[in-house]
C-alpha cells in the first residue's frame, strides 16, 4: 500500500519545526543584534564555505541523474550560485556581504580560515549527495522549505541592528527569497512522488534529519569558537586579521 503523502509531508515539516537551524542560539544572537562585529565576520567567513560548496553539491547530484528532465529542472540551482552573463550569482553576492562587514574578500574566498568542523559538516553534505540514493539526495535539499522564513527574519534583524546592512550587502538573502521557492516546490513534489514505500519515506526523512545536523553543527562550531567558550581551533580565522577596517556594526 502506498503510504499517505499528506502525512509524509507533515512529517517532513515537523522535522524542520524541531531541528532547523533557525532555533540555534547563534542565529538568535545574530538576528537580534547581539553579535559583535568579529562574530558577524566569523559567520560570514564560515558560511562562505557552505555557499561555495552548494553548486559543487548540485553538480555532483546532476552527474548521477540519467533523466534529462530532472537535470534540466535542477541546473538553475548552479546558475543561481555561480551566476550567468546577466546574473552575478549568490557567491558574488556573498562576497559583497564580506566587503560590507569589513573583510578582505580574497581571504574569505580562499576559505583558509574556515573552522575545521564547518569543513567536515559541509564536505559530508557534498559526499552524502554524491553517494546516497537520488531520493535521499533530493530530500536532503528540503531544508530549503524552511529557509525563506529565516532569510526574511535575517533581513529584518540585520537591517534593524547593524550599520553594514543595506540593499547591497543583503542582496544575497533578497535574491534567495525569489529563487528558493521554485526549487523547493520542485524538490518537495519530487520527494513526495518518489518516496512511494514506507522504507523510502523513512530514508527521505532521515536524509532531511542528516541535513539539519549539517546546518546545526556549523553553528555549534561557530558558537564554540567565537562566542562561548571562545576556543578558536588552530588555523581558524583570528579576529583582527584580514580586516579592511576596524569597526563594522552597531
Ligand atoms: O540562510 C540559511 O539559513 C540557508 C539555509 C539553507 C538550507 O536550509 O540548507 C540554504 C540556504 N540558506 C541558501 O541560501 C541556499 O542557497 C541553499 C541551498 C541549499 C541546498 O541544500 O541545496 N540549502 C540552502
Amino acid at each position: 500500500m502506498t503510504p499517505d503523502k499528506d502525512a509524509f509531508e507533515a512529517r517532513l515539516r515537523q522535522i524542520g519545526a524541531e531541528r532547523y537551524h533557525d532555533r540555534h542560539p547563534f542565529h538568535h544572537l545574530l538576528h537580534s543584534g547581539g553579535c559583535t562585529p568579529e562574530q558577524v565576520r566569523a559567520w560570514v567567513i564560515n558560511r562562505y564555505y557552505y555557499q561555495a560548496s552548494i553548486p559543487m553539491k548540485d553538480a555532483a547530484f546532476m552527474s548521477r541523474v540519467e533523466d534529462p528532465a530532472l537535470r534540466r529542472a535542477w541546473r538553475s540551482r548552479i546558475e543561481d550560485h555561480d551566476g550567468t552573463d546577466e546574473n552575478e550569482g549568490g557567491i558574488q553576492r556573498w562576497l559583497r556581504l564580506a566587503d560590507a562587514v569589513g573583510l578582505d574578500r580574497d581571504y574569505v574566498a580562499s576559505t583558509e580560515g574556515v573552522l575545521p568542523a564547518t569543513k567536515f559538516a559541509v564536505d559530508a553534505y557534498v559526499r552524502f549527495v554524491r553517494d546516497k540514493t537520488l531520493l535521499e539526495a533530493v530530500a536532503s535539499s528540503l531544508t530549503e522549505l524552511f529557509a525563506p522564513k529565516i532569510h526574511a527574519q535575517r533581513i529584518e534583524g540585520l537591517l534593524q541592528n547593524y550599520e553594514f546592512a543595506d540593499d547591497s550587502s543583503l542582496s544575497y538573502f533578497k535574491n534567495r527569497l525569489k529563487e528558493a521557492p521554485k526549487d523547493v516546490a520542485f524538490g518537495l513534489a519530487w520527494v513526495l512522488d518518489h518516496a512511494d514505500t514506507a522504507e523510502k519515506q523513512d530514508a527521505a526523512a532521515n536524509a532531511l534529519i542528516f541535513k539539519t545536523n549539517v546546518l546545526w553543527s556549523q553553528l555549534d562550531a561557530l558558537y564554540s569558537a567565537y562566542v562561548e567558550p571562545g576556543r578558536i581551533p588552530p588555523g581558524a580565522w583570528q579576529p583582527g586579521t584580514f580586516e579592511t577596517r576596524q569597526k563594522v556594526a552597531s
